[in-house]
């Protein structure tokens, strides 16, 4: 299980995250969405540990995550949004980097190295540096990874984007079937026909704050079984309005 308690996250001046509190139950698909500058992205990295909350805590299975608590770590695998890290290293320098922090035995890899190569099409690109794939590419060596090592956890930050529809429909599959196994997916996605068809469990962020915590399934039931998009967007934009009304209003005032 994984809770975030009032979380909040300040860069300079800006609020990224805004008192959030959310619990997700092992055996969830788990989507985050919102916006660009919703506060996606610093809320994964909150988790993967990358950076600090500024006020209240997460637990991972009833344990604050800590700095130093390697044993809790080790149960999260990331797939960040951006591929272009390790781009001198060659894919399998790459996995072999993930295989000893996560001290997974070299037959275990390599069985699997050879399963996820075959079903992402990277076979024989082992020994080619990540900076020559394509973005499409790169975010598979970065998934293949997340997979190999196969904790408790997957985090992943928009992890469809770039990947060619083979790949999608495959790593679709993979996230339902870690879920049903008792596992916990998270990942945010600007696509929302995919969140509705994967997740359990959605957060709607806005300007940092949770606009929505809830199934799916209620969501819909509550608006007239639209669709998530459509939702989503109505939502968005009557915020979007009451601010400017908020705005006007105090423009007014003065
Ligand atoms: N390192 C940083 N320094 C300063 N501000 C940041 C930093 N990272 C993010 N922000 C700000 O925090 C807010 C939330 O950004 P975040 O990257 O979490 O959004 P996001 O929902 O992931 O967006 P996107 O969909 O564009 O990836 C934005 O206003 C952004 O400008």
């Amino acid at each position: 299980m994984i809770e975030f308690k009032e979380v909040s996250k300040k860069y300079d001046t800006t609020l990224a995250m805004d008192r959030v509190s959310l619990t997700i139950a092992d055996g969830e698909v788990f989507g985050l969405i919102g916006h660009n500058g919703a506060g996606k992205s610093t809320t994964i990295k909150n988790l993967v540990s990358i950076i600090e909350p500024s006020q209240g805590e997460i637990q991972v299975d009833g344990k604050t995550l800590t700095k130093d608590d390697l044993e809790t770590k080790a149960k999260i695998a990331y797939v960040p949004d951006s591929p272009n890290m390790f781009l001198n290293l060659a894919a399998g320098e790459y996995w072999e980097l993930m295989r000893v922090a996560y001290g997974i035995s070299v037959q275990d890899a390599q069985a699997k190295i050879e399963e996820f190569t075959y079903l992402f099409a990277l076979e024989g690109k082992q020994n080619h540096l990540i900076k020559s794939f394509s973005h499409g590419m790169r975010q598979k060596v970065f998934l293949i990874g997340a997979l190999l090592v196969n904790p408790k956890i997957w985090v992943m930050d928009e992890p469809m984007t770039g990947l060619d529809p083979q790949a999608i429909f495959d790593l679709k599959q993979r996230i339902t079937d870690h879920a049903q196994a008792g596992n916990i997916v998270l990942f945010s996605s600007h696509d929302l026909n995919t969140a509705e068809e994967l997740c359990d469990h959605i957060v709607i962020l806005r300007q940092g704050q949770v606009k929505y915590d809830g199934t799916v399934e209620q969501l819909k039931r509550d608006h007239d079984n639209a669709s998530l998009e459509k939702i989503y967007l109505d939502m968005i934009k009557q915020y979007d309005q009451a601010d400017t009304q908020t705005a006007t209003s105090e423009a007014g005032d003065q």
